[in-house]
């Protein structure tokens, strides 16, 4: 579980988040919506412990994330964020095997449950014919998918997941998402689409310019009364097969 309370992050004088406060469960996947600029990344950092916050605090398990050692973290907290290719002559099965490293103590070398938590998350997120590619050489959407089988391969308990269906193609963007959502771990999702997060996410969190706006169970928070000021969009709620969908008409 990832419990924050009254979180405030500043960059200088910038105020990024201000007082927001949201509890992830376990076996949960928590989306986090809103506008260009309004948090949704800074709040990730600071949970993940990348960015010191000005004030509140962040629990993970009950734990006080801040005195987590730095390996105790990176065992329980998997993150997917937008990388760039890294120039390194990295294969995508080495990328995987990258997750297993938190699990080894030294320069020990992989073991066969490393190999085969890498093979299982390369199978789960549909890319083990790209085993020997170069991930330099991969398509946007091919990388994101090396990095979420990453995590996936780390087996943390908790996944942080920053715009995760960027670059991937429709199909793809559902499966993930319903990989994601169906993965027994404390999940918290940053997604510009507000339709991905009324199917996948158990919880929406809408936040703006740092403060959250709603939260709740998505058919109460994505509603036009919360998402037209916000956005500054018209929009139209409508139901498919139980899900609520949204339809959008520029002002
Ligand atoms: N390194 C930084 N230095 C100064 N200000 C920053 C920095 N990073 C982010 N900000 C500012 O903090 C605010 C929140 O940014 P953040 O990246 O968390 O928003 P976001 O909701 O994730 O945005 P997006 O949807 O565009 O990715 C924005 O006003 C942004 O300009």
């Amino acid at each position: 579980m990832i419990t924050v309370g009254d979180l405030s992050v500043n960059y200088g004088r910038v105020a990024a988040v201000a007082g927001v406060s949201l509890t992830a469960l376990d076996g949960g996947t928590l989306g986090l919506v809103g506008p260009n600029g309004s948090g949704k990344s800074t709040v990730l950092r600071a949970i993940l412990g990348a960015l010191a916050a000005s004030a509140g605090r962040i629990m993970i398990d009950g734990e006080e994330a801040r005195e987590l050692s730095a390996r105790d973290r990176s065992r329980r907290l998997a993150i997917v964020s937008q990388e760039e290719p890294s120039g390194l002559p990295l294969t995508a099965w080495d990328s995987v095997l990258l997750g297993r490293s938190v699990h080894l103590s030294g320069w020990q070398s992989y073991r066969a449950e490393d190999e085969r938590a890498a093979e299982q998350a390369m199978r789960e997120t549909g890319i083990l014919h790209l085993r020997d590619r170069s991930t330099d050489e991969l398509s946007g959407g091919e990388r994101q998918r090396v990095l979420i089988a990453r995590a996936l391969a780390q087996a943390a308990t908790h996944l942080l997941l920053d715009e995760p269906t960027n670059h991937l193609d429709v199909r793809y963007q559902h499966e993930l998402l319903t990989v994601v959502a169906g993965l027994p771990l404390c999940t918290i999702v940053v997604l510009h689409d507000l339709n991905l997060a009324a199917r996948y996410c158990d919880q929406v969190v809408l936040l703006d310019r740092g403060r959250i706006v709603a939260a709740g169970v998505p058919g109460a928070v994505l509603v036009p009364e919360n998402l037209e000021p916000v956005y500054g969009i018209d929009v139209t709620c409508t139901e498919l097969n139980g899900v609520p969908q949204l339809l959008f008409t520029p002002r």
